[in-house]
């Protein structure tokens, strides 16, 4: 479209075009592209100019800065009582809640369960990661790209927190079955699990180009199981997923309490395992605290290498930051980012998260970098939002879910270890958790007195700082992996 000058276009009757042309030149195309190509609908009703945009959090933004062009822009074609209102337009957030959620789902490539024999498939063409056949149903033919960029070994910082974790998936893609068989990595949500899972998927298809890699992740598994069952196409399914030399499972957790898939999933790894093929698999707990997990799965998956990935520490930390901003080409000064290290400390998306948020914020200011006070209030805003409130009836009600026991039981007289036990750790993480008093947590917990509600917060933490192993019946559980898991359920919760 030939540029307009605004000073030049008299009231005229509105043409979107025309009007999102002159905005390009009033605002500049780099404004233009960021804010509103593709990114808004515009509506006149009379002299009101309507201008839908796609998040609350942009409303604000485009608000402050865009209002006046806008108004001085409208005029031309609505006449001088031209206003402009804006407002978030339900299809376009819904548009880019749905981009977002794809730019996020971890999956890439659909592979094809089809009645075809995989035989007849190149072992290049069986290298793939499998999809979640939520809404996509298996494709017939080739497996195919859906563009999804893997995150890469490269890319991981290694510190004190992933150390082992990073050397044994290093040792993995060099040596795959020779040395840690299976490997499982566990730790918090947004540690890096499936970026060592992507990357070790990455580097073993180059370093060992023969052989035929899968990356799945257990949902996917699950629901390419049923996908074969209703379609009665199991033989196939089943030549599919034993026949690789190395099979990479993310999130196995989610087989949890699905008996059926995990018998399926247990056939598999066995006729993996006796070919001494590698398997690893990731997932948020400690195979010890998979309670809905056969025995037999989970012995098998204590039976290689377990690492644990901790929340990075502050080196670590500032080390991620460090990186993840020189991709992003962002100017944000050291002492921000360092800022940002020093502020996130449990998970590196949350990392991510504040740096993306910042980052956001310098481009819509337009300025070239920003201080650490301006980025200390825009994230205190963010950590705002993020906040979780726990309240006791939600410590009764997961702690004694995870113990197979009811709420009652938990607060009951009873000083049976099968109560007790569940009931100290309720106590610790209601005391962690919640603003609650000694005196309140002890009526709470049946009438209990403030001393009793002392010393069983005190028996909790002595037995994390000592690394000791909770024992109920013939179950044993690490102690800090099953607080943690407690609380990750109560924070999510
Ligand atoms: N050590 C690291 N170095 C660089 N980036 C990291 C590191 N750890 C995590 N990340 C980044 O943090 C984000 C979250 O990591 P990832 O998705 O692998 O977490 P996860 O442990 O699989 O979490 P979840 O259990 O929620 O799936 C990713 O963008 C990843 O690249």
């Amino acid at each position: 479209m030939q540029a307009q000058s605004l000073a030049m276009v008299q009231p005229q009757s509105f043409c979107e075009s025309t009007f999102l042309g002159l905005l390009q030149d009033e605002i500049g195309s780099k404004n233009y592209d960021s804010w509103f190509k593709n990114k808004v609908s515009l509506k006149t009703e009379q002299d009101e100019l309507s201008v839908g945009v796609g998040s609350p959090f942009l409303l604000n933004w485009m608000q402050k800065q865009f209002r006046t062009p806008l108004t001085k822009l409208a005029r031309n074609f609505l006449g001088d009582s031209a206003r402009v209102n804006f407002h978030v337009d339900a299809a376009m957030l819904e548009q880019s809640r749905a981009e977002h959620k794809q730019q996020t789902t971890k999956p890439a490539l659909v592979v094809p369960i089809t009645n075809t024999s995989a035989s007849a498939q190149s072992r290049e063409e069986n290298s793939a990661t499998v999809a979640a056949p939520r809404k996509a149903v298996p494709q017939q033919g080739h497996a195919r790209r859906t563009g999804r960029k893997y995150a890469s070994l490269a890319d991981f910082i290694s510190g004190e927190s992933n150390q082992l974790a990073y050397t044994a998936s290093l040792q993995a893609c060099q040596f795959p079955g020779e040395r840690f068989n299976p490997l499982y990595l566990h730790g918090n949500v947004g540690l890096g699990k499936s970026h060592l899972l992507e990357g070790m998927y990455k580097s073993m298809r180059q370093l060992h180009p023969s052989l035929n890699v899968m990356l799945i992740n257990a949902e996917s598994f699950a629901n390419y199981f049923t996908l074969a069952l209703r379609d009665r196409t199991l033989p196939s399914f089943r030549h599919k997923f034993r026949n690789v030399d190395i099979l990479l499972v993310d999130d196995i957790d989610f087989l949890e309490d699905k008996k059926v898939i995990q018998e399926e999933f247990l056939h598999t790894f066995r006729q993996l395992d006796s070919k001494g093929c590698q398997i690893v698999l990731t997932s948020d707990r400690h195979p010890r605290l998979l309670t809905k997990t056969s025995s037999e799965l989970s012995t098998r998956f204590l039976s290689g290498l377990v690492c644990k990935i901790e929340s990075p520490d502050k080196t670590t930390r500032e080390q991620i930051v460090q990186h993840k901003a020189q991709k992003m080409n962002s100017p944000l000064s050291k002492s921000v980012l360092r800022f940002i290290a020093s502020r996130f400390q449990q998970n590196v998306r949350e990392l991510e998260g504040a740096l993306n948020c910042l980052e956001t914020h310098r481009l819509m200011e337009a300025s070239q970098t920003l201080s650490v006070n301006s980025a200390r209030k825009i994230l205190s805003d963010l950590e705002r939002d993020c906040v979780r409130i726990v309240r006791m009836a939600d410590v009764d009600s997961i702690v004694s879910e995870f113990f197979g026991i009811t709420p009652e039981e938990i607060k009951s007289a009873s000083r049976s270890r099968k109560f007790s036990l569940p009931r100290m750790i309720a106590i610790y993480l209601t005391r962690k958790l919640t603003e609650a008093a000694y005196k309140d947590i002890g009526q709470h917990f049946g009438g209990r007195n403030h001393s009793t509600v002392m010393s069983a917060e005190r028996k909790v933490i002595k037995s994390l700082e000592q690394g000791s192993v909770f024992k109920l019946a013939l179950k044993e559980w690490p102690a800090r992996d099953l607080v943690d898991t407690l609380e990750r359920r109560l924070l999510a919760s």
